[in-house]
Protein backbone atom coordinates (compact mmCIF):
# COMPACT_ATOMS: atom_id res chain seq x y z
CA UNK A 1 0.00 0.00 0.00
CA UNK A 2 1.82 3.24 -0.96
CA UNK A 3 3.32 5.58 1.94
CA UNK A 4 0.74 8.29 1.65
CA UNK A 5 -2.76 6.15 2.14
CA UNK A 6 -1.24 4.70 5.13
CA UNK A 7 -1.02 8.16 6.47
CA UNK A 8 -3.69 9.35 4.78
CA UNK A 9 -5.83 6.08 6.65
CA UNK A 10 -4.68 6.68 9.84
CA UNK A 11 -5.46 10.42 10.11
CA UNK A 12 -9.31 9.57 8.96
CA UNK A 13 -9.52 6.76 11.64
CA UNK A 14 -8.03 8.57 14.68
CA UNK A 15 -10.27 11.42 13.38
CA UNK A 16 -13.40 9.27 13.76
CA UNK A 17 -12.09 7.64 17.16
CA UNK A 18 -11.79 11.10 18.73
CA UNK A 19 -15.60 11.86 18.04
CA UNK A 20 -16.37 8.25 19.19
CA UNK A 21 -19.24 8.49 21.50
CA UNK A 22 -18.56 4.87 23.43
CA UNK A 23 -14.96 4.93 24.99
CA UNK A 24 -14.97 1.85 27.15
CA UNK A 25 -14.41 2.16 31.04
CA UNK A 26 -10.86 2.59 32.67
CA UNK A 27 -9.69 0.06 35.02
CA UNK A 28 -9.88 1.15 38.66
CA UNK A 29 -8.33 -1.89 40.45
CA UNK A 30 -4.91 -0.33 39.55
CA UNK A 31 -5.38 3.73 40.75
CA UNK A 32 -3.05 5.80 38.35
CA UNK A 33 -5.18 3.94 35.36
CA UNK A 34 -7.75 5.19 36.38
CA UNK A 35 -6.42 8.65 36.05
CA UNK A 36 -5.53 8.92 32.68
CA UNK A 37 -7.64 11.30 30.05
CA UNK A 38 -9.57 8.48 28.54
CA UNK A 39 -9.62 11.11 25.16
CA UNK A 40 -6.30 9.92 24.56
CA UNK A 41 -5.99 8.22 21.13
CA UNK A 42 -2.75 7.17 18.97
CA UNK A 43 -1.54 4.82 16.35
CA UNK A 44 1.87 4.10 14.78
CA UNK A 45 2.88 1.87 11.80
CA UNK A 46 6.34 1.19 11.07
CA UNK A 47 6.48 -0.55 7.97
CA UNK A 48 9.11 -3.24 6.86
CA UNK A 49 10.96 -0.47 4.89
CA UNK A 50 11.14 1.53 8.05
CA UNK A 51 9.45 4.05 7.48
CA UNK A 52 7.01 4.97 10.66
CA UNK A 53 3.35 6.69 10.41
CA UNK A 54 2.28 8.55 13.23
CA UNK A 55 -0.96 10.24 14.24
CA UNK A 56 -2.57 11.60 17.34
CA UNK A 57 -0.76 10.96 20.83
CA UNK A 58 1.89 8.35 19.40
CA UNK A 59 4.50 10.17 21.14
CA UNK A 60 2.80 9.85 24.23
CA UNK A 61 4.21 7.43 27.24
CA UNK A 62 1.84 5.10 28.71
CA UNK A 63 1.94 2.26 30.82
CA UNK A 64 2.28 -0.80 28.18
CA UNK A 65 0.84 -3.23 31.29
CA UNK A 66 0.63 -6.78 29.83
CA UNK A 67 2.21 -5.85 26.44
CA UNK A 68 5.44 -6.39 28.35
CA UNK A 69 4.08 -9.83 28.78
CA UNK A 70 5.51 -10.06 24.87
CA UNK A 71 8.95 -8.92 25.44
CA UNK A 72 9.44 -11.45 28.88
CA UNK A 73 7.81 -14.46 27.09
CA UNK A 74 10.65 -13.45 24.67
CA UNK A 75 13.31 -13.24 26.84
CA UNK A 76 12.83 -16.64 28.49
CA UNK A 77 12.87 -18.73 25.10
CA UNK A 78 16.08 -16.94 24.22
CA UNK A 79 17.67 -17.81 27.81
CA UNK A 80 16.00 -20.96 28.82
CA UNK A 81 14.17 -22.33 25.86
CA UNK A 82 12.03 -25.27 25.80
CA UNK A 83 11.61 -26.27 29.37
CA UNK A 84 9.69 -23.18 30.23
CA UNK A 85 7.04 -25.13 28.19
CA UNK A 86 7.18 -27.75 31.73
CA UNK A 87 6.13 -24.95 33.58
CA UNK A 88 3.16 -22.99 31.28
CA UNK A 89 1.14 -24.45 28.43
CA UNK A 90 0.80 -22.76 25.01
CA UNK A 91 -3.18 -23.16 25.29
CA UNK A 92 -6.27 -20.60 25.04
CA UNK A 93 -7.69 -19.89 28.44
CA UNK A 94 -10.93 -18.63 27.65
CA UNK A 95 -10.70 -16.93 30.92
CA UNK A 96 -10.42 -13.39 31.97
CA UNK A 97 -6.78 -12.56 32.48
CA UNK A 98 -6.85 -12.83 36.47
CA UNK A 99 -8.65 -16.11 36.83
CA UNK A 100 -7.84 -18.10 39.65
CA UNK A 101 -10.59 -20.50 38.85
CA UNK A 102 -8.30 -22.84 36.58
CA UNK A 103 -5.80 -22.42 37.80
CA UNK A 104 -6.51 -24.32 40.41
CA UNK A 105 -8.59 -26.63 39.35
CA UNK A 106 -5.31 -27.32 36.83
CA UNK A 107 -3.33 -27.86 39.76
CA UNK A 108 -1.04 -24.79 39.32
CA UNK A 109 0.05 -25.16 35.39
CA UNK A 110 -1.58 -21.92 33.77
CA UNK A 111 -2.73 -22.39 30.22
CA UNK A 112 -0.59 -19.54 28.51
CA UNK A 113 2.17 -17.12 29.04
CA UNK A 114 0.24 -14.13 28.61
CA UNK A 115 -2.62 -14.46 31.16
CA UNK A 116 -1.46 -13.56 34.72
CA UNK A 117 -0.51 -16.57 36.45
CA UNK A 118 1.43 -17.56 33.23
CA UNK A 119 3.29 -13.96 33.06
CA UNK A 120 4.14 -14.70 36.82
CA UNK A 121 5.76 -17.84 36.19
CA UNK A 122 7.61 -16.44 33.13
CA UNK A 123 8.55 -13.47 36.05
CA UNK A 124 9.69 -16.07 37.89
CA UNK A 125 11.96 -18.14 35.75
CA UNK A 126 13.47 -14.52 34.98
CA UNK A 127 14.40 -13.76 38.34
CA UNK A 128 15.67 -17.71 38.78
CA UNK A 129 18.11 -16.68 35.66
CA UNK A 130 19.22 -13.44 36.10
CA UNK A 131 19.26 -13.04 39.77
CA UNK A 132 17.08 -10.94 42.33
CA UNK A 133 19.93 -8.28 41.82
CA UNK A 134 19.94 -8.15 38.10
CA UNK A 135 16.44 -9.29 36.55
CA UNK A 136 14.91 -5.93 36.64
CA UNK A 137 17.54 -4.19 35.32
CA UNK A 138 18.25 -7.36 32.27
CA UNK A 139 14.85 -6.54 31.41
CA UNK A 140 14.33 -2.94 30.95
CA UNK A 141 18.12 -3.25 28.79
CA UNK A 142 16.41 -5.64 26.86
CA UNK A 143 13.07 -3.60 25.81
CA UNK A 144 15.50 -0.63 25.18
CA UNK A 145 17.54 -2.61 23.02
CA UNK A 146 14.43 -3.10 20.91
CA UNK A 147 13.54 1.05 20.35
CA UNK A 148 16.14 3.60 18.14
CA UNK A 149 15.51 6.17 21.09
CA UNK A 150 14.85 5.01 24.39
CA UNK A 151 13.95 8.31 26.32
CA UNK A 152 10.87 7.91 28.51
CA UNK A 153 11.58 3.89 28.40
CA UNK A 154 11.12 3.38 31.84
CA UNK A 155 9.56 1.56 34.87
CA UNK A 156 6.82 3.94 36.29
CA UNK A 157 8.50 2.99 39.77
CA UNK A 158 5.05 4.71 41.47
CA UNK A 159 2.68 3.25 39.77
CA UNK A 160 4.91 -0.63 40.28
CA UNK A 161 4.82 0.35 44.10
CA UNK A 162 0.83 0.42 44.31
CA UNK A 163 -0.03 -2.38 42.13
CA UNK A 164 2.14 -4.15 44.91
CA UNK A 165 0.51 -2.42 47.41
CA UNK A 166 -2.86 -3.53 45.80
CA UNK A 167 -2.38 -6.39 43.56
CA UNK A 168 -4.08 -8.92 45.71
CA UNK A 169 -5.30 -11.19 43.37
CA UNK A 170 -2.08 -11.51 41.39
CA UNK A 171 -0.41 -12.54 45.33
CA UNK A 172 -3.25 -14.81 45.34
CA UNK A 173 -2.15 -16.65 41.85
CA UNK A 174 1.54 -16.31 42.89
CA UNK A 175 1.07 -17.91 46.02
CA UNK A 176 -1.27 -20.67 44.33
CA UNK A 177 1.56 -21.99 42.00
CA UNK A 178 3.84 -21.69 44.77
CA UNK A 179 1.95 -24.17 47.07
CA UNK A 180 1.95 -26.08 43.94
CA UNK A 181 5.59 -26.18 43.47
CA UNK A 182 5.14 -24.09 40.11
CA UNK A 183 7.18 -20.21 41.55
CA UNK A 184 10.82 -20.91 42.73
CA UNK A 185 11.99 -17.16 43.73
CA UNK A 186 9.99 -15.55 46.93
CA UNK A 187 6.56 -14.20 46.20
CA UNK A 188 7.31 -10.79 47.29
CA UNK A 189 10.33 -10.78 44.96
CA UNK A 190 8.33 -12.59 41.90
CA UNK A 191 5.39 -10.47 42.06
CA UNK A 192 7.93 -7.09 42.31
CA UNK A 193 9.66 -8.34 39.02
CA UNK A 194 6.27 -8.70 37.18
CA UNK A 195 4.60 -5.77 39.05
CA UNK A 196 7.88 -3.73 37.15
CA UNK A 197 7.64 -5.19 33.79
CA UNK A 198 4.08 -4.09 33.26
CA UNK A 199 4.86 -0.30 34.91
CA UNK A 200 6.79 -0.22 31.70
CA UNK A 201 5.76 3.21 29.97
CA UNK A 202 6.54 3.48 26.01
CA UNK A 203 4.83 5.66 23.20
CA UNK A 204 2.99 4.21 20.72
CA UNK A 205 6.10 4.92 18.36
CA UNK A 206 8.37 2.90 20.55
CA UNK A 207 5.92 -0.32 20.70
CA UNK A 208 5.51 0.13 17.10
CA UNK A 209 9.39 -0.36 16.91
CA UNK A 210 9.65 -2.65 19.41
CA UNK A 211 7.49 -5.04 17.62
CA UNK A 212 9.86 -5.00 14.31
CA UNK A 213 11.74 -8.04 15.17
CA UNK A 214 7.74 -9.97 15.39
CA UNK A 215 7.51 -8.26 11.90
CA UNK A 216 10.70 -9.23 10.86
CA UNK A 217 11.65 -12.92 11.58
CA UNK A 218 13.34 -12.15 14.79
CA UNK A 219 16.13 -9.02 12.80
CA UNK A 220 15.62 -6.12 15.84
CA UNK A 221 15.89 -2.33 14.88
CA UNK A 222 18.89 -1.09 16.30
CA UNK A 223 22.60 -2.51 15.06
CA UNK A 224 23.97 -3.04 18.42
CA UNK A 225 20.65 -5.33 19.61
CA UNK A 226 20.79 -8.97 19.61
CA UNK A 227 18.60 -10.73 17.20
CA UNK A 228 15.83 -13.00 18.15
CA UNK A 229 15.55 -16.42 16.66
CA UNK A 230 12.77 -17.08 13.83
CA UNK A 231 11.82 -19.81 16.68
CA UNK A 232 11.00 -17.44 19.43
CA UNK A 233 9.58 -15.02 16.89
CA UNK A 234 7.03 -17.56 15.40
CA UNK A 235 6.28 -18.98 19.11
CA UNK A 236 5.59 -15.58 20.14
CA UNK A 237 3.11 -14.27 17.10
CA UNK A 238 1.33 -17.85 17.44
CA UNK A 239 0.48 -17.26 21.15
CA UNK A 240 -0.58 -13.88 20.65
CA UNK A 241 -2.79 -14.88 18.14
CA UNK A 242 -4.42 -17.23 19.88
CA UNK A 243 -3.87 -15.98 24.01
CA UNK A 244 -3.06 -12.23 23.46
CA UNK A 245 -6.32 -10.77 24.23
CA UNK A 246 -6.79 -13.43 27.11
CA UNK A 247 -11.49 -14.52 26.31
CA UNK A 248 -11.51 -11.72 23.71
CA UNK A 249 -8.86 -13.55 21.52
CA UNK A 250 -11.39 -15.50 19.44
CA UNK A 251 -13.27 -12.15 18.52
CA UNK A 252 -9.77 -10.14 18.28
CA UNK A 253 -8.82 -13.13 15.55
CA UNK A 254 -12.16 -12.76 13.83
CA UNK A 255 -12.65 -9.03 13.69
CA UNK A 256 -8.41 -7.91 12.85
CA UNK A 257 -6.51 -11.30 12.16
CA UNK A 258 -3.40 -10.06 13.52
CA UNK A 259 -1.94 -11.76 16.25
CA UNK A 260 -1.55 -9.20 18.56
CA UNK A 261 -0.88 -8.22 22.52
CA UNK A 262 -3.62 -5.65 25.09
CA UNK A 263 -2.58 -4.15 28.00
CA UNK A 264 -5.29 -2.50 30.70
CA UNK A 265 -3.13 0.76 29.94
CA UNK A 266 -5.22 0.61 26.77
CA UNK A 267 -2.48 -0.19 24.44
CA UNK A 268 -2.42 -2.87 21.63
CA UNK A 269 0.17 -4.26 19.84
CA UNK A 270 -0.23 -6.01 16.64
CA UNK A 271 1.73 -7.86 13.95
CA UNK A 272 1.64 -7.78 9.96
CA UNK A 273 4.69 -10.44 9.82
CA UNK A 274 6.30 -9.24 6.77
CA UNK A 275 4.36 -6.18 6.63
CA UNK A 276 4.15 -3.86 9.28
CA UNK A 277 3.90 -3.70 13.30
CA UNK A 278 1.44 -1.59 14.85
CA UNK A 279 0.71 0.09 18.05
CA UNK A 280 -2.71 1.92 18.81
CA UNK A 281 -3.48 3.30 22.30
CA UNK A 282 -6.90 4.35 23.72
CA UNK A 283 -7.29 3.87 27.48
CA UNK A 284 -11.09 2.73 27.74
CA UNK A 285 -11.77 -0.82 27.66
CA UNK A 286 -13.88 -3.36 26.82
CA UNK A 287 -15.28 -6.11 29.43
CA UNK A 288 -12.00 -8.20 28.75
CA UNK A 289 -10.26 -5.48 29.51
CA UNK A 290 -8.34 -4.83 26.21
CA UNK A 291 -8.86 -1.43 24.42
CA UNK A 292 -12.21 -0.63 22.95
CA UNK A 293 -11.28 1.90 20.43
CA UNK A 294 -7.90 0.28 19.85
CA UNK A 295 -9.43 -2.49 18.71
CA UNK A 296 -12.14 -0.75 16.54
CA UNK A 297 -9.06 1.44 14.74
CA UNK A 298 -7.53 -1.78 14.30
CA UNK A 299 -10.46 -3.29 12.60
CA UNK A 300 -11.04 -0.07 10.74
CA UNK A 301 -6.67 -0.43 9.58
CA UNK A 302 -6.73 -3.79 8.09
CA UNK A 303 -10.16 -3.65 6.81
CA UNK A 304 -9.07 -1.44 4.62
CA UNK A 305 -5.22 -2.85 3.82
CA UNK A 306 -6.11 -6.00 3.29
CA UNK A 307 -3.77 -6.83 5.99
CA UNK A 308 -5.58 -9.31 8.21
CA UNK A 309 -3.33 -12.95 8.01
CA UNK A 310 -6.50 -14.77 7.01
CA UNK A 311 -6.61 -12.51 3.75
CA UNK A 312 -5.08 -14.73 0.75
CA UNK A 313 -2.20 -12.25 -0.67
CA UNK A 314 -3.21 -10.55 -4.40
CA UNK A 315 -1.88 -12.41 -7.33
CA UNK A 316 -1.24 -10.07 -10.08
CA UNK A 317 -2.60 -11.39 -13.39
N1 LIG B 1 -4.20 -7.22 31.29
C1 LIG B 1 -3.27 -6.52 31.89
O1 LIG B 1 -2.68 -5.62 31.31
C2 LIG B 1 -3.04 -6.83 33.34
C3 LIG B 1 -1.75 -6.28 33.90
C4 LIG B 1 -1.87 -5.83 35.32
N2 LIG B 1 -0.61 -5.33 35.77
C5 LIG B 1 -2.33 -6.96 36.22
O2 LIG B 1 -1.51 -7.73 36.61
O3 LIG B 1 -3.47 -7.10 36.55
Amino acid sequence: MPQSDIAMLIETIALDMRSAPERGVLPTYIPPLADVDPDKFGIAVLEANGRMHLTGDANEPFSIQSISKVYALTMALETIGAPIWSRVRQEPSGNPFNSIMQLESERGIPRNPFINAGALVISDILLSHFGAADARRAFLAFVRSLVAKTSGVRYDESLARQEYETGFRNAALANDMRNFGNIQNLIPSVLRQYFHQCAITMTCRQLAESGRFLMMGGRVATETAQSVSARTTQTVLALMMLCGHYDGSGSFAVQVGLPGKSGVGGGILAIVPGIASIAVWSPGLNAQGNSLLGTAALTRLVHATGWSVFTPPRHEA
